[in-house]
């Protein structure tokens, strides 16, 4: 089976500073990988270079031919700490703009706002629709963003931090459409919840300057031990927050 996404040898950096050195992953159909790590391991970064944000340093990343950047783009979620809320654009806008990869000979404009108005209805957001995002909740940000990602239907989903400010109740709401999602695409997820990911994930992907992947999604203290992927939660202002300590290069 070829892989969606072949990550070969990658090394990713600022102002030739590397922060992520000679990354390897593959990322199959149907896969669901949660991706955990401490503050500035260089998860954000490495999802940058997989979005074509960030160029290489060295190494590769090779798409699946029906990855194709204008038909199928890879659905991706931001850190909405990120997001200015005084950027003045209202909900609609922002879910439209999900579509703005796509050319206008394949899908008509009437045809992305019908989807728009779906997406809506579906994650419960529709009442919104014409408010600025600075007015929104963190839950109603997520839906929102959510939205903007599912909108050209990709094969992958990448999610950063998606449950960052949200409550437990849209939390739970938000892993179970992940669930269904996953049926059909390929989803990674960065995320600091340790447990959550443990009870949704498929595999897990440490990054700590380096990506040690672990074929599955038990990550008690003692399989990460025996992993040399030691871990333990800290408190890191409001969000629980993952440390992982040196880790063994394993293929
Ligand atoms: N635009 C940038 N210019 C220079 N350095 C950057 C830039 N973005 C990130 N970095 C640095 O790269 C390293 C990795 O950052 P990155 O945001 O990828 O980490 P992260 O694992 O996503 O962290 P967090 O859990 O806080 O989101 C950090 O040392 C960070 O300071």
């Amino acid at each position: 089976m070829e892989p969606l996404i072949k990550i070969k040898d990658l090394t990713l950096g600022y102002d030739r500073e590397p922060v992520l050195h000679k990354v390897n992953l593959e990322i199959f159909e149907k896969d669901f990988v949660g991706v955990i790590g401490p503050n500035g391991g260089g998860k954000t970064t490495l999802l940058k270079a997989v979005l074509g944000l960030l160029a290489p340093m060295s190494g590769k990343i090779i798409f699946r031919k029906d990855i194709n950047k204008q038909k199928k783009p890879i659905g991706y979620l931001p850190q909405v700490k990120h997001i200015d809320r005084n950027f003045p654009i209202t909900v609609f806008e922002v879910v439209r703009s999900g579509a703005i990869m796509q050319s206008p000979a394949d899908i008509t404009n009437a045809e992305i706002r019908k989807r728009v108005e779906d997406l809506l209805v579906e994650m419960g957001i529709s009442h919104i629709r014409n408010k600025a995002i600075g007015e929104l909740s963190g839950g109603q940000m997520q839906r929102v963003f959510l939205c903007r990602a599912l909108l050209s239907d990709p094969k992958v989903l990448i999610l950063d931090e998606p449950d960052t400010f949200v409550d437990n109740h849209f939390e739970g709401e938000l892993y179970e459409k992940l669930k269904q999602l996953n049926k059909e695409k390929a989803i990674i997820l960065v995320s600091h919840d340790v447990g959550t990911i443990s009870s949704y994930v498929k595999t897990i992907a440490c990054v700590n300057g380096e990506l040690h992947y672990h074929p599955d999604n038990i990550i008690t203290q003692d399989q990460l031990n025996s992993y040399n992927c030691p871990i333990k939660l800290i408190t890191h202002g409001e969000i629980p927050h993952t440390v992982l300590k040196h880790h063994h290069q394993h293929e």
